[in-house]
C-alpha cells in the first residue's frame, strides 16, 4: 500500500514538473499544451479501451488499459489545478456521508 501511494506521488510530482517542459521532447507536456478537452477526449478513449480489455477475458491487458487510464486522469486532474488528493478527500467524505446513513437507518 505504501509503495503504490508513493508511486503515485512520484508520479504526480513528475506531472506537476512536465507543465514546465518542451512538447516536442515531453508526451505530458504535449498534452498539456493541447488543453484539458483534449486530454479529457484521451480519458474516454482510455476508459473505453479498459472495459474492451473485460470482455478479452485477460487481466494483463486489463491492468494495462487501467495504467493508461489513470495516467491520463491524472495528467488531466494536474492540467486543472487539481490532485489525487482531492479525489480521494471526495471518497472520504462519501465514506463519511455512508457512516451516517447507515446510523440513520439503525434503529435505536
Ligand atoms: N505513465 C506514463 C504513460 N502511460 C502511457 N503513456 C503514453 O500514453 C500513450 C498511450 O496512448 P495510446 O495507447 O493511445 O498511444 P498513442 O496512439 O501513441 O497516443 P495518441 O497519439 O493517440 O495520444 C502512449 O504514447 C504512452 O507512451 C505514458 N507516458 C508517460 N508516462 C509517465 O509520464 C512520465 C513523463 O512522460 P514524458 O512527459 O513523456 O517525459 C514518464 O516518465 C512516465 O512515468
Amino acid at each position: 500500500m505504501q509503495e503504490t501511494m508513493e508511486t503515485l506521488a512520484k508520479l504526480e510530482a513528475l506531472l506537476a514538473e512536465r507543465k514546465n517542459a518542451d512538447p516536442d521532447t515531453s508526451y505530458v507536456a504535449k498534452l498539456y499544451a493541447k488543453g484539458a478537452k483534449k486530454i479529457a477526449q484521451k480519458v474516454g478513449e482510455e476508459a473505453v479501451e479498459t472495459a474492451m480489455a473485460v470482455a478479452s477475458d485477460d487481466n494483463r491487458e486489463l491492468v494495462k488499459e487501467s495504467a493508461d487510464l489513470l495516467f491520463h486522469l491524472m495528467v488531466l486532474l494536474e492540467a486543472r489545478g487539481l490532485t489525487l488528493a482531492d479525489v480521494v478527500a471526495e471518497l472520504a467524505r462519501r465514506e463519511g456521508l455512508s457512516g451516517l446513513a447507515e446510523k440513520a437507518n439503525r434503529p435505536d
